[in-house]
């Protein structure tokens, strides 16, 4: 597809087939001249029923144009060379396209795949987090890779690893630890993520780290000699949190040395000249992630002067890896549910370097320039340039679907009972009857947030707004962007702490005029699932409930979900009964549509069953629908067909219950 060309649309307003239409960009990587940023598109392929990844560069003044099939490009220091990763036989592979002319060629052939490559500060040599065969097992006992149910497809081959590839799937899988699984990937059966290191001009790969833990993604010294990576490396670490910095050498053959100690939880550690730089909680693992300078002396808190989480990125997490600009660190914060670039000049305070409504999923700097990639309020995302001197950055791209006449989000604040102010968006066509229909959508984490920009995956908020629907999402209290003391006002008071804020904001909006109380709907996924069955079963304002893989019984989730302990330990500590909607079942009313991923690992579709047997066996209208193969992250990377289904029956199940909507 041409840049800016978009499958014609029947309608201005955006319809359930613009899932199929969406281009969002990401991972972008700016040319050490400054003067190119190659990213990643991905689109849908409706026919194959797959999203697909190609590696696209976009050029101040020109139209950005499509390079080559895969995701993840990384420049050359000199330029000269992309390196990427493409799928061969199922398995991301790294490859090199010369920049000045001829054509990508694969430069590994990794058994389980590679990761994407991170270059050597000379350019001879390219290093990558990917995963490793499984350690040879002393009892015998445990199977080969393999998984019977395949994941989804992977159009970026970046997942841990693909453990649908294997061997045996009838071979018993040996458990002896609680980090068996992981969401998206599956059972992991041994398989492990390390550091590889690949010579550039011969293709030969060494592995540099080996052992019975996850490396994280390695970073360059800048003499090329160590690679610095976060791991957790303790025996017992699937029994508590952790994680720790650690450099090894580059040439393979060496011992990690571990930097940092047991008070900081490291996520991340990124050389930036000659500084060495951390991510990492302190204090445990429900709190914000703030910034460390390692040295000879430990490690240092960087003040930002900010009371913000640092978002590094992850998925449905925007964020970017801290990077230096013109000698200046420059990282990711969220605030008011947007991640935003902020830069640390010498000495002084963070600054915000973009505007309010956008929110950034990538970041890429080179001398005084940074590229970055943000979803705005009238597109999923585009790429903007930040030249220096300039304080209004450039837009390189135009991804956003053409001619769509969008419902914007208004930015709200609601007061809670308790004072507590608490913000929200609402999406309303401001012509449409009043009262009207309204549907609170709850977000997940609980510690992500919404923010004002529009989404590749909830067509359904533009859908219902022209059909007449009030749509208010809310940004209660354990919400990212807010404050430490907002994130974590819900810890042990899961549902007890935040009901309040939901209930005051409807309220507000019911006062107003603009929201009808005899047509009230909930909506929400993961943490927003399970706050959709808990508002129905304490009380009863809500006509219909849709709730997408939720969290209904804490206790059972403890044992079963990949983060269980987290969840139990740290999230949830108490009384778990108290704050499970299960508990409360017997009171609900609404009618209920539960849609599930059958391959999710994070809330197993299991909690979806036992509210399903709990409503049917008392006849309140209930529907499980389970997608298969789709993993917790489904709405963002999984099959185009199952992001369409979702929407779809989202909007027929309101229709169908919450009465008298249709316009
Ligand atoms: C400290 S929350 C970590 C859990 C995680 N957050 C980010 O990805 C997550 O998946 N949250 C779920 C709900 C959940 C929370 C804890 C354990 C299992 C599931 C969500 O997306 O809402």
């Amino acid at each position: 597809m041409p840049y800016g060309a978009v499958m014609q649309r029947e309608s201005p307003r955006i319809g359930l087939d613009d899932v199929h239409r969406f281009a969002v960009p990401s991972d972008p990587a700016l040319r050490p001249d400054g003067g190119a940023v190659a990213y990643t598109l991905t689109t849908v392929d409706v026919e194959a029923d797959e999203n697909r990844a190609e590696v696209w560069l976009a050029v101040p003044g020109a139209e950005p144009r499509r390079l080559a099939r895969g995701s993840a490009p990384r420049w050359s220091p000199d330029g000269r060379t992309l390196a990427f990763l493409r799928p061969v036989d199922g398995k991301p592979q790294l490859h090199l396209l010369p920049m000045d002319g001829g054509e990508p060629h694969p430069l590994t052939s990794a058994p389980l795949g590679a990761g994407p490559a991170r270059w050597s500060p000379d350019g001879t040599r390219l290093a990558y987090a990917g995963p490793a065969a499984p350690q040879p097992d002393p009892h015998g006992t445990r199977p080969a890779y393999a998984s019977p149910a395949g994941p989804e497809p992977d159009p970026h081959g970046t997942r841990l690893a693909d453990a649908g590839e294997g061997l045996d799937p009838n071979a018993p899988v040996v458990i002896d630890r609680l980090d068996y699984k992981a969401d998206g990937a599956g059972l992991l059966r041994g398989i492990t993520t390390h550091l590889f290191v690949v010579d550039v001009a011969s293709g030969k790969s060494t592995q540099v780290t080996e052992g019975d833990f996850h490396a994280g993604e390695p970073s360059w010294s800048p003499d090329g000699t160590r690679l610095a990576f976060a791991a957790d490396l303790e025996p017992d670490r699937d029994l508590r949190p952790g994680g720790a910095a650690y450099t090894v050498l580059a040439s393979g053959g060496g011992e990690p040395e571990r930097l940092t100690g047991p008070d900081l939880l490291c996520g991340g550690v990124w050389w930036l000249g000659e500084r060495l730089v951390a991510a990492a909680q302190k204090g445990g693992p429900v709190g914000h992630v703030r910034l460390f300078e390692l040295g000879p002396g430990g490690a240092a808190e960087i003040e930002t002067g900010l009371d913000r989480n640092v978002m590094t990125g992850h998925p449905g997490y925007p964020g970017a890896s801290p990077a230096l600009l013109g000698g200046d660190l420059v990282f990711c914060a969220r605030d008011g549910g947007c991640s935003h670039l902020y830069r640390i000049p010498g000495g002084a305070l963070a600054t915000k370097i973009v505007p309010e409504e956008v929110s950034v999923a990538g970041a890429s700097s080179a001398g005084e320039r940074v590229a970055y990639v943000a979803a705005t309020p009238h597109s999923a995302g585009e790429i903007f340039l930040l030249e220096p001197g300039e304080t209004t950055a450039r837009r390189l791209t135009g991804h956003a679907l053409a001619d769509a006449d969008l419902y914007l989000p208004e930015r709200r604040t609601f007061t809670a009972p308790d004072g507590t102010l608490v913000e929200g968006f609402v999406w309303r066509d401001e012509n449409a009857a009043t009262p009207g229909p309204l549907l609170l959508d709850v977000h997940g984490g609980p510690h992500n947030a919404w923010a004002p920009v529009l989404d590749n995956f909830r067509v359904y908020r533009q859908i219902l707004a022209a059909r007449g629907w009030t749509v208010l999402a809310i940004n209660p209290r354990a919400s990212d962007g807010y404050g430490e003391a907002f994130y974590t006002a819900a810890v042990g008071a899961w549902g007890l702490a935040d009901t309040q804020d939901f209930l005051a904001a409807v309220d507000t909006l019911i006062a107003e005029g603009v929201a009808d109380p005899e047509r009230l709907a909930v909506t929400g996924y993961s943490y927003g699932g399970y706050m959709t069955c808990w508002l129905t079963a304490t009380t009863d304002r809500f006509k219909a409930a849709v709730s997408g893989g939720p969290v209904t019984d804490l206790t059972s989730m403890s044992g079963t979900s990949d983060m269980g302990l987290l969840l139990k330990a740290y999230e949830c500590p108490g009384d778990l009964a108290a704050q499970s909607p299960l508990t409360h079942v017997g009171e609900v009313t609404a009618p209920t549509l539960l849609l599930h991923g059958e391959s999710d690992d994070r809330c197993p579709v299991g909690q979806s069953e036992q509210w399903f047997a709990a409503l049917r066996e008392r006849r309140v209208p209930v529907r499980l629908v389970r997608y298969p193969g789709a993993s917790h992250l489904f709405q963002g990377g999984g099959r185009p067909s199952h992001r369409y289904d979702y929407n779809e029956r989202m909007i027929a199940w309101l229709e169908q219950w919450v009465s008298g909507s249709r316009s």
